[in-house]
């Protein structure tokens, strides 16, 4: 593999490092379109992680997030989006999963109406990954994506009717480090987008089956015009009407939650809906209130979608779609079927159905599943429940949610099983993802970036604010940061144990372990832990 495919010149952007595929992904008229973005966008981007922190400073002082002052007209204006097209009006049943070439022919074939294609929360971001997933998506547009398996001689082809596929970029907060422009990274969003719009844009709207797109990790309507900003621009550049982009928003972060009206107004030309995020979203809101005391959220498994801020997010985010003519989608239970233990696999297919079943009563017009056996189990809850192809016109009781509903915690215990089962998630998440792997089976349970960030997140808030934490022995004992070194070590004893030295060199133990424990102990809680681990994985890579 040669990097001769691409001589840098100072305005173009420079490669540092080779990756199978890249001769065809990162073509120089590719890379001039991510430029392109980067050059007009950049500047943009920027001041909008700025305006990130000073906000989050603000809530560290003691503001609470609230509906804004000088967007009410919005609100309370009688408006809708423009109509979503035909392909999108039926997406009862989306199925995820990371741009790993195998589970993409997996999913596309999985009987969900919608293969969500993850460069995002199920994914490691590696150079090499990033760059075949991007090569998968070129064969996904010239109907040449199949894999035969050498391992188990299986061979993989696209059949019939596959589910259309939505392309999801990484967040705005993140740099494709391996892709330089004057010097400075590339946005890894734009890099995501750019490459796919350039490249399969112009075939998949020929189609009326794209191009398609999920927003991650939105913080404020004022991003929203971003993104709407670089559809223009970009739609203008490969010659797509203005209009034929279709984003749905990923409503995952607290301060989001407050300006849904706002985010659809500002990507009315190009919106399909939103979505509820639900892991990102117990993580920002942890990350959000973190100063706050009143604020501190019991064991991760006690903080359920029917109840308290989620369940409030949830209705909130069904009203507005609704009223907005865009799809109201529902997220993603964590729950995956469990090999050789029926029991233990009918009981979490039961919790599937029941999340299933709380969302299309709510009034979703479709869920997310993790799996391609969970698809006919949400698909017969919602064939059931929901007759048309969404419930956008089906009328419904509306209350209105007030910012103290969506910022009511869960009430429950912090416990010693909930503190040990975060630390062990969150240290084997990292090691996974350090290895390439960005969605991970864990203790039977769906782990990906953000439901890892959750425990991870946990851990600090407890320590922060000095949590009781019920104990295995009955006592009751504060969560602080030598209690968390204790647990740590006896962690790393049992992974030891179960890997050996090999294993656990080779398995990025310590080096998950002590990006976690940093995180875990810091005296500001950091942003997102993918900022540390991805300066260790690209170094790895
Ligand atoms: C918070 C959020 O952002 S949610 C969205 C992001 N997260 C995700 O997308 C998670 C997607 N799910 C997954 O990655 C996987 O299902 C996991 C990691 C949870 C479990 O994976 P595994 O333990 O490998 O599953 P399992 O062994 O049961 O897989 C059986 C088969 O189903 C396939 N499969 C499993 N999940 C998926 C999927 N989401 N998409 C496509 N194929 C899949 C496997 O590739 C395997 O295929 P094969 O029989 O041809 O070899
Ligand atoms: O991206 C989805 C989430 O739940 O986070
Ligand atoms: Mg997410």
């Amino acid at each position: 593999m040669s990097l001769d495919h691409h001589v840098p010149t100072a305005s173009t952007p420079l490669v540092l490092r080779e990756a199978p595929g890249a001769e065809r992904v990162l073509t120089a008229e590719a890379l001039e379109f991510v430029a392109a973005l980067q050059r007009r966008f950049g500047m943009n981007l920027h001041a909008l992680m700025i305006a990130r922190q000073r906000r989050q400073e603000r809530n560290d002082n003691g503001r609470l997030p609230d509906y804004l002052e000088e967007t009410q007209a919005i609100r309370q204006g009688v408006w809708q989006a423009a109509p979503v097209p035909e392909a999108l009006a039926d997406r009862r049943v989306e199925i995820t999963g990371p741009v790993d070439r195998k589970m993409m022919i997996n999913a596309l074939n999985s009987g969900a109406r919608v293969f969500m294609a993850d460069f995002e929360d199920a994914t490691a971001p590696s150079f090499a990954n990033i760059v075949a997933g991007h090569a998968n998506l070129l064969d996904y547009r010239d109907g040449t994506l199949t894999h035969d398996d050498p391992k188990t001689g299986k061979s993989y082809r696209v059949g019939e009717n596959p589910a259309l596929l939505i392309a999801r970029p990484r967040g705005l907060h993140m740099e494709e480090a391996n892709v330089l422009l004057a010097g400075r990274p590339v946005s890894a969003a734009l890099f995501d987008f750019g490459l796919t719009l350039f490249h399969c844009g112009r075939a998949l709207a020929a189609t009326g089956r794209g191009p398609f797109y999920y927003l991650p990790k939105i913080e404020s309507h004022r991003e929203a015009a971003f993104w709407n900003s670089v559809f223009e621009f970009a739609q203008d550049r490969v010659g797509l009407p203005r209009g034929t982009i279709k984003a749905t928003v990923l409503i995952e972060t607290l301060p989001a939650a407050f300006e849904m009206d706002e985010i659809i107004w500002e990507l009315r030309d190009h919106i399909a809906g939103l979505n509820c995020g639900r892991w990102d979203y117990i993580f920002s809101y942890i990350k959000t209130l973190r100063a706050h005391p009143d604020y501190v959220l019991p064991d991760r498994a006690e903080v359920i979608m029917d109840e308290a801020f989620l369940a409030a997010y949830a209705a909130r985010l069904v009203k507005v779609c609704h009223r907005r003519g865009v799809h109201a989608m529902g997220g993603m239970a964590a729950q995956i079927p469990v090999r050789n233990d029926p029991e233990a696999n009918e009981a979490a297919l039961a919790r599937v159905r029941a999340d299933k079943l709380r969302e299309v009563r709510l009034g979703h017009d479709g869920t997310w599943v993790a799996h391609p056996d969970l698809v006919p189990v949400a698909l017969a809850v919602f064939d059931a429940e929901m007759p048309g192809p969404n419930q956008i016109r089906t009328p419904r009781q509306e209350y209105r949610l007030l910012p103290e509903m969506l910022l009511r915690p869960h009430e429950g215990r912090i416990t010693e099983e909930g503190v040990r089962t975060n630390i062990s998630v969150a240290i084997e998440y990292l090691a996974q993802w350090l290895s390439g792997r960005g969605a991970v089976p864990i203790m039977n349970l769906m782990e990906d970036a953000a439901t890892a960030e959750i425990s991870r997140a946990q851990i600090w808030q407890w320590i922060r604010h000095g949590a009781r934490v019920a104990a295995r022995d009955g006592t009751e004992r504060r969560m602080d940061a030598a209690w968390l070194d204790a647990l740590v070590q006896e962690e790393i004893a049992a992974i030891l144990g179960r890997t050996g030295p090999g294993g656990f060199h080779r398995g990025h133990y310590a080096s998950a372990a002590r990006i976690f424990q940093e995180a875990a102990t810091a005296e500001t809680l950091p942003d997102f832990i993918t900022t540390p681990a991805y300066a260790v994985l690209n170094a790895l890579d």
